[in-house]
């Protein structure tokens, strides 16, 4: 049990760029461990950067963002992978290796971030294909998987290490909506089991249903629900 009380992410008056514009400024906000957020906002309002600017993969230039406990500012590129075994990052389109089964698909992740008794990767690698309904999979390549089930092996992936927070971008973007629906109930599941999840989406019907926190991009800035009106219309 983590009786840890401090946000899994905070993030202090960032600007995000891309190259030399600024995509997003002034943003400051905290996510607390156990937080459902969605991020929402038009295309190009700056999600996508805001999230990579998250996992480190945009250089942080200006602000603090305290993630997982790694403070981004003075991070070394070295530490960067270290930082992403704490993360699980899971994109629209799926990034598996189309010529390696599912096994082996988890098993380079985790050799990659440090695994090494086989006995503890192969009792891990089962733990995370249960928990996200695919526990006969292990030996299927890719392309013998649905997309719904494909999106499964990368949450699979993303959670090998018990990350403190999931960021999702559009992980649903590509899939039927009874496919994206069953994507986003294991979200939830993995939610209640203790992870925090800031989950990028242009899905109306998701915000609708379910009241969770948003923060929205709109015009360089950030809104939060907890402190603005927050508007979900058609307009994003
Ligand atoms: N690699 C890049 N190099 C330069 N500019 C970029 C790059 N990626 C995105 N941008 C620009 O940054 C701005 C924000 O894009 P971003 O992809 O973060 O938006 P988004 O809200 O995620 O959009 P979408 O909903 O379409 O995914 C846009 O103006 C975009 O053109």
């Amino acid at each position: 049990m983590d009786f840890n009380t401090e946000p899994v992410l905070k993030v202090d008056h960032v600007t995000v760029f891309q190259g030399v514009d600024p995509i997003l400024s002034d943003v400051s906000f905290s996510i607390e461990q156990h937080e459902f957020v969605f991020l929402i906002g038009k295309t190009g309002s700056g999600k996508s950067s805001l999230l990579k600017t998250l996992y480190a993969d945009l250089a942080l230039k200006a602000g603090e963002v305290e993630i997982s406990g790694f403070h981004l500012k003075s991070i070394k590129t070295k530490e960067v992978p270290f930082l992403r075994r704490k993360l699980g990052i899971i994109f629209q389109d799926f990034q598996l290796f189309n010529d390696r089964t599912v096994a082996e698909n988890l098993a380079f992740v985790m050799k990659a971030t440090g695994w090494k008794d086989k006995v503890k990767i192969k009792e891990r690698m089962a733990e995370v294909l249960l928990q996200v309904g695919l526990h006969n999979a292990s030996s299927k390549m890719p392309h013998q998987l649905s997309g719904g089930e494909q999106q499964r092996v990368v949450i699979a992936r993303a959670l090998l290490n018990e990350p403190s927070i999931l960021l999702a971008d559009e992980p649903t973007g590509n899939l039927d909506p009874d496919v994206a629906d069953g994507i986003f109930k294991l979200f939830q599941e993995i939610n209640k089991k203790g992870t925090a999840i800031l989950m990028a989406t242009h899905n109306h019907e998701l915000l609708r249903k379910y009241p969770y926190r948003v923060l929205k991009c709109e015009n360089g800035k950030l809104l939060d629900s907890q402190t603005h009106d927050v508007s979900f219309g058609s307009s994003w």
